[in-house]
């Protein structure tokens, strides 16, 4: 599903990204863990050619993100607020996403159902714009959004963030269920260790923008990571 192979990103002399081969395939779901500055989101915007890779490239599907757009059908991905459009209300939102995908209203709202839990009653129906919303219910009708399209591969960057503790709880469940059901391919950074491993069965740890481990998950994860984490 994705491939990487000698990608580089290079800011002012600094080598921030350096990723010699990748490899997810479909159906995987792999979590990405690493300290704060690792290079995780610069990667992602590789990955979603927001940014050009100084060197190396990301393939999606044996394609060159950057030669064709056709991995944006079967990919959908929430990195910030950046990806919102803030001067709509959350439905017309959903409603813009679901048309470019040729989704009719009910289907945006069968795709939404299973958020509902996550929506806590307080993303639809608010009579307000996107940008007058909390943090955290900013980042949840981003995942939403993402996940609209039913899309074959799922790219978040810190879905947890910003969340109360009961929404990441709600948020871990809806994605194991997106991955079990639909079998979505998932790439998921996370500073929550525990989230992260419960969601994803393979853990890449990014530092200093090179992977330094990529295990398959196992009862002993967490502790691993914790303790790779101790310093
Ligand atoms: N546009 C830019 N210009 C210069 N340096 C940048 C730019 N974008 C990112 N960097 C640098 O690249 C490095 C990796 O940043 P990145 O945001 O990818 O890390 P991250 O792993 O996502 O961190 P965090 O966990 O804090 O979100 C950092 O040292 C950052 O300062």
């Amino acid at each position: 599903m994705l491939t990487i192979h000698n990608l580089q990103k290079i800011y002012n002399g600094t080598t921030v990204v350096n990723l010699p081969e990748l490899t997810i395939n479909a159906g995987e779901a792999v979590g990405l863990v690493g300290n704060n500055g690792a290079g995780k989101t610069t990667l992602f915007r590789m990955l979603l050619d927001l940014i050009r890779p100084s060197k190396g490239e990301v393939q999606l599907k044996d394609v060159n993100v950057m030669q064709s757009d056709a991995w944006k059908s079967y990919t959908g991905s929430y990195l910030d607020e950046g990806f919102l459009i803030d001067y709509l209300t959350s439905e017309e939102y959903f409603k813009f996403i679901g048309d470019l995908h040729g989704l009719s209203g009910g289907d945006v709202a069968e795709r939404l159902a299973p958020f509902t839990d996550l929506f806590n009653g307080e993303i639809l129906n608010q009579r307000k714009y996107i940008r007058d919303y909390s943090k955290g219910n900013q980042k949840k009708i981003g995942i939403a959004a993402a996940a609209l399209s039913n899309p074959e591969l799922l790219i978040l960057d810190e879905p947890f963030a910003n969340l109360d503790p009961s929404s990441q709880i709600r948020l871990k469940n809806l994605l194991k269920k997106l991955r079990e059901e639909r079998r979505m391919t998932m790439f998921i950074s996370s500073h929550d260790l525990s989230h992260v491993i419960d969601v994803c069965e393979r853990i890449v740890i990014l530092e200093k923008g090179q992977v330094v481990q990529d295990m398959q998950t196992t009862e002993n994860t967490l502790q691993e990571l914790e303790t790779y984490f101790t310093v």
